[in-house]
């Protein structure tokens, strides 16, 4: 099955993967604090607005550490919103709903995840039908096709580096990249699988 772009988020953990059937040539790259989807050096240019992005920020709040990923633009005014200390509540359901569903072929919807303090999870999408936010106990997925309405999922891991590889390998089709994130003592930990 295709569905997309999907993002996992459990109280612990977090994941997101990119699956393209258009536009498969890309990777993950870290920055500071943020992690970047973008093309490879073999990637054929293009003018869709919607394929490089911080798919994951990890922001100073005022109550502490928070992460916000996602499918597209909207992880950064999550991310600044956070910053700002806004609940993530607030800041996924107001970034979500300003940017909208893509407008794209697909009306591709737009997916996002925190990870706060105190084992906080939110999970969140806008399509062109609804604006979902929810808080999640279990490790929960939500993708742009198909599986596009928040839904439990197993993630049975131990770290960042496992969440990346579990969901990269996981039978969804057409894996591009992944992103893995976990709490540590401190705050959290990320990993890359680009599949090389
Ligand atoms: N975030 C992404 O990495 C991303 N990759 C592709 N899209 C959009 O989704 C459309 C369909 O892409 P695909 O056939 O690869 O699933 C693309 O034309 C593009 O508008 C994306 N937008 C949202 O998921």
């Amino acid at each position: 099955m295709y569905v997309g772009r999907f993002v996992v988020v459990g109280p612990e953990v977090g994941a997101y993967r990119v699956s393209s059937r258009s536009f498969p040539n890309r990777k993950l790259t870290a920055r500071d604090d943020a992690l970047t989807v973008g093309p490879t050096a073999d990637a054929s240019e293009t003018d869709n607005p919607y394929v490089s992005y911080n798919c994951l920020r990890i922001v100073e709040t005022p109550t502490g550490e928070t992460a916000a990923f996602g499918n597209g633009s909207h992880v950064d005014p999550i991310a600044e919103k956070l910053e700002l200390g806004y609940p993530a509540r607030d800041a996924l359901a107001e970034s979500l709903l300003a940017l909208d569903y893509e407008k794209d072929d697909y009306d591709t919807p737009r997916i996002a995840a925190t990870l706060g303090e105190n084992g906080e999870a939110l999970i969140g999408t806008v399509r062109k039908d609804a604006l979902l936010v929810e808080t999640v106990e279990e490790p929960t997925l939500v993708a742009t096709y198909e599986e596009d309405s928040p839904t439990a999922f197993e993630l049975e891991v131990d770290g960042a580096a496992e969440a990346a590889s579990e969901v990269y390998d996981h039978e969804f089709e057409h894996a591009v990249c992944a992103a893995g994130i976990a709490r540590t003592d401190g705050g959290f930990e990320t990993a890359i699988e680009n599949g090389d």
